[in-house]
């Protein structure tokens, strides 16, 4: 290694030189394709003669319009390849490249040497690779294979060959600072480098550390929908991430960003995440909430209650008698069972069960609901349910047309004619002139004008009933939905002693004019059955993450609604924290979606973001957790400390974010169980200097010491974690686990908790050997 140091420091500067001349290049480049761009829009229509009396004028017009655009965009797209090209190698200048691998391929004599780094880096003759992008597909070899024989695929087929060597290097500002040559997995010692860090606002790339397991994330590239089931920090959010990277790469000339889709679980997530596909040279994803979806798509007919408050009244409302009512309602209204049930229901209603609304026009009833449903049931049994409403809304369309030619006499559109302002009137008359072609000179003139006045009067006023028509909301899909809570026959089989409780309280919440939000996916699911799905065509590939927290019924949806989309789903059932998850341990019932042939798994076990001590202590929380295994990297072990009261809690807590400070730790977060407890321990804080509360509204990730409810911590980490209140009295209960489980993995060198009273009974089964307990 010695003698190799000083050759790989030679060729890294030849390599920095190489970068600074194709710098200066492309900055020039890019300076006067700028220019070219601000050119053509400055004198755009100075090339362009705009003659428009004859045909011929027009159409040369047109062409030359044309003509003009498309230089324009030339001119952009070539400036904005010039300038990713820039921005790839000026962030390939700290770095260069971080990996290598001697390879020989079969039936050559020749080892070559393969750089691997962010982006592709070309000689100046343009011919040879100094290094080759982490996506390449040579560079798949460095990320799956350990030395001897090896494989990678190209377009053109498979190359067979020899790894013989595979180094990792440390380059710090311009220096090879050192180079390990690494066998089985990707330098443990560099691993170790990156995790022992403190974080900041962002999580990053893990490109130069990719592990093998997560690679086949990456570069999966087969089958409708891929499930990740990976532990707590196994990096379950960084492989996605880096798989949309690929992606973009490998289908560059068919692929954009804007194609993409991440479900993700809050928009402080969001703002989290939003730094790693940047840091790549890539364009972000568009980010969404399920919530957000459902807000956009709802909020017009009702007041949507958001995840959050769902599970903030279970964490906090168990006192209050409708409880087991509600949470009962939550693990139906989420069940496989439901989403048959409104299946079915749909089906049924093709014989009957229908419910429409009147329709009126200025107070006068043109058709009622009774005549509606008259109407769609008389209609061909045998037509399929869509083409029925379609006749359906036909057949109101003639009635509408029907108003429109009676209406214009009345005395209403006459004092309308009659009110109109000077300008109205000339415009209408314009309109109409151009129209039906008369002028106005003789009295038949006239009447025609007048009549034909009225008709516009009319058509303008019937313009919002004929929106609402095609717009099928003659349809009364609350009283719909409100039937399934009014009818127990739709309950095949056994009916919760719960059942008639969550009909009245189903029912009550929807006269309100809200939907709880274990009501609102299905009342949407069974809106879309009837209506028809609103599709989007464009995305092409939808990850959800933390997909433990999603109902069977939100993937059936997200199914349909991107009907060209491929799907990846990563999650942990160990952090399941939502009341409908309680009994779903795998994500096996997702297999239906696409069937088995188009379903591929692939399960993450290492758990990176936290020390041997801190996994050690939490796999032992979740059933089967002895499965987790950990990477290796020391810490301290996890504290327990018992007190009496919460004046001394709060003064423990205080000296110990002080220590935390002192080890010079960026993030400190006090884990609460809910918003409730959070807004508590945030008032009795106040005097830790700068502390902030994070709420479910909050949209950045905040460095310093946070207080911060544990299912908003979700997906997140920090350098330190204090669990405020570990005791009995907080999580006593046995369907608290995964969210004590969650809160306690957010940790990645430090974890305290502290517990007032009786510790938790999820504490009992941890060894003396693998935490501290300390008593004040
Ligand atoms: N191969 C890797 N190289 C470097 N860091 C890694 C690697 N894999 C994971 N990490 C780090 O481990 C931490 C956890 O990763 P990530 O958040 O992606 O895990 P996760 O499985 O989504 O976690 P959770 O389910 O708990 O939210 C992050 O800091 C990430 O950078």
């Amino acid at each position: 290694m010695k003698t190799e140091l000083p050759r790989e420091q030679e060729r890294l500067e030849n390599v920095m030189e190489t970068i600074s001349e194709q710098i200066g290049k492309l900055k020039e480049e890019t300076d006067w394709r700028r220019q070219e761009v601000v050119g053509f829009r400055k004198h755009f229509w100075d090339d362009v003669k705009v003659n428009t009396d004859t045909f011929d004028d027009y159409l040369e017009t047109i062409i030359s319009l044309r003509q003009q655009a498309q230089n324009l965009s030339v001119s952009q797209s070539t400036h904005k390849q010039a300038s990713n090209k820039l921005s790839a190698l000026l962030r390939m200048q700290d770095v260069p490249y971080f990996g290598r691998i001697d390879f020989m391929e079969e039936g050559t004599s020749n080892t070559e040497r393969i750089y691997i780094g962010i982006s592709t880096l070309m000689d100046l003759s343009g011919e040879n690779f100094l290094i080759y992008d982490w996506r390449a597909p040579i560079s798949s070899v460095y990320y799956n294979y350990s030395s001897g024989p090896a494989e990678y695929t190209t377009p053109e087929g498979v190359i067979d060959g020899v790894l013989e060597e595979k180094w990792q290097y440390i380059i710090r500002g311009g220096v090879v600072e050192s180079m390990f040559e690494t066998s089985l997995t990707i330098g443990d010692e560099i691993l170790q480098q990156v995790l022992g860090k403190s974080t900041d606002k962002h999580l990053h790339s893990i490109v130069s550390t990719i592990q093998m397991e997560q690679n086949q994330i990456i570069r999966h590239d087969h089958g409708r929908l891929l499930i990740v089931q990976g532990a707590a920090g196994s990096g379950k959010t960084s492989a996605a991430l880096q798989r949309i990277a690929y992606l973009l790469y490998k289908y560059r000339d068919r692929l954009k960003a804007d194609q993409i889709i991440l479900f993700s679980p809050n928009s402080m997530f969001n703002s989290y995440v939003s730094n790693v596909l940047p840091e790549l040279g890539e364009e972000n994803m568009q980010q969404v909430t399920f919530q957000e979806y459902l807000v956009h798509r709802l909020s017009d007919e009702f007041q949507v209650e958001g995840p959050y408050e769902q599970l903030e009244y279970v964490l906090t409302a168990t006192d209050e008698p409708a409880y087991r009512t509600r949470s009962e309602s939550i693990r139906f209204k989420a069940s496989i069972r439901f989403f048959e049930i409104i299946k079915r229901y749909r089906q049924s209603l093709e014989l009957s069960g229908m419910l429409f609304k009147g329709i009126k026009f200025r107070g006068k009833q043109i058709v009622t609901a009774k005549q509606i449903t008259e109407r769609f049931y008389n209609c061909d049994t045998s037509l399929r349910f869509h083409n029925r409403l379609e006749k359906l809304t036909k057949w109101l369309n003639e009635l509408v047309d029907e108003v429109e030619k009676h209406e214009c006499t009345e005395a209403w559109v006459q004092e309308k004619i009659e009110l109109l302002s000077e300008d109205d009137y000339q415009k209408a008359y314009n309109h109409l002139r151009k129209k039906q072609g008369f002028k106005g000179a003789s009295s038949d003139d006239y009447e025609m004008e007048s009549e034909a006045l009225g008709q516009l009067i009319v058509r303008q006023k019937l313009k919002l009933l004929r929106k609402q028509i095609r717009e099928l909301r003659f349809l009364n899909i609350k009283g719909i939905y409100k039937q399934l809570f009014s009818d127990a026959t739709w309950m095949d089989g056994e009916i919760s002693e719960e059942w008639e409780d969550i009909c009245l309280s189903t029912l009550k919440m929807l006269d309100e004019g809200k939907l709880f939000y274990e009501d609102a996916t299905p009342f949407l699911l069974l809106k879309e059955l009837i209506q028809g799905f609103q599709t989007n065509n464009i995305i092409k590939h939808v990850l959800v993450d933390e997909a433990q927290d999603y109902s069977p019924f939100q993937f059936e949806f997200l199914k349909r609604l991107f009907p060209a989309a491929r799907m990846t789903v990563l999650g942990d059932f160990n952090q399941a924290i939502f009341a409908h998850a309680s009994e779903t341990v795998d994500f096996n019932t997702l297999t239906s979606l696409y069937g088995p042939n188009e379903t591929n798994t692939i399960n993450l076990t290492r758990s990176y973001r936290s020390t041997r001590p801190i996994v050690e202590f939490t796999r032992v929380l979740v059933p089967n957790g002895e499965r987790i295994t950990v990477f290796e990297r020391d810490g301290e072990k996890p504290v327990l400390t018992q007190l009496t009261d919460r004046k001394e809690l709060h003064r423990c807590i205080v000296s110990k974010v002080s220590d935390l400070q002192k080890q010079k730790l960026n993030t400190i977060a006090i884990i609460c169980k809910s918003a409730e407890e959070s807004v508590a321990a945030y008032d009795s804080l106040s005097n830790v200097q700068e502390i902030k509360l994070v709420k479910s509204g909050s949209i950045e990730y905040e460095q310093g010491v946070v207080v911060i409810p544990a299912y908003l911590a979700k997906g997140i980490e920090f350098d330190a974690v204090i669990i405020y209140d570990a005791s009995t009295e907080v999580y006593g209960d046995e369907s608290l686990r995964r969210l004590f489980y969650t809160a306690c993995t957010r940790a990645m060198h430090y974890l305290q908790l502290y517990s007032v009273g009786e510790m938790s009974p999820f504490l009992l089964n941890v060894a003396p050997k693998s935490i501290v307990r300390s008593l004040t």
